[in-house]
């Protein structure tokens, strides 16, 4: 079975290697949304896969590393494509949850990558 959590974040970047007078050269800034899924199976007792608490709690102090920051100042993040930070968040996030499954990570409505490690 697969759970998942959605957050959001707001965070401003420029992707430094587009060819020049690409509009993504330009610093601008965008609402993204981010899904993570944890597989498992629900334990017995508690019914769930895990507390949806838990994984939010797990999550938080992350995207506050990210809310409202420009990403290429962040380390690792100085190429802050969807892919790059679909990666970064995915090797922030599996040691802690190692039934990280997938993650969505949405740029604009649009636009969007999912990764599976
Ligand atoms: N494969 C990728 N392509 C692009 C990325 C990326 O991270 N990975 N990023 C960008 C820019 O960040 C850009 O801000 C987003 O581009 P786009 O989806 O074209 O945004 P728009 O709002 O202009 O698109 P709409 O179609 O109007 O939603 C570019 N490419
Ligand atoms: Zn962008």
């Amino acid at each position: 079975m697969i759970i998942y959590k959605t957050f959001s974040f707001d965070a401003a970047h420029y992707l430094p290697h587009v060819p020049a007078g690409h509009k993504c050269g330009r610093m601008h800034g965008h609402t993204y949304s981010l899904k993570v899924f944890i597989t498992g199976d629900p334990e017995p007792h508690s019914g769930w896969v895990m507390d949806y608490t838990d994984l939010k709690n797990g999550i938080s102090p992350l995207i506050e590393i990210l809310d409202h920051k420009v990403l290429n100042d962040i380390p690792g993040l100085e190429n802050p494509t969807s892919e790059q930070l679909s990666i970064w968040l995915w090797n922030k996030i599996k040691p802690v949850f190692p039934g990280l499954s997938r993650i969505e990570l949405n740029e604009t409505p649009s636009s969007g990558v999912i990764y599976e490690g």
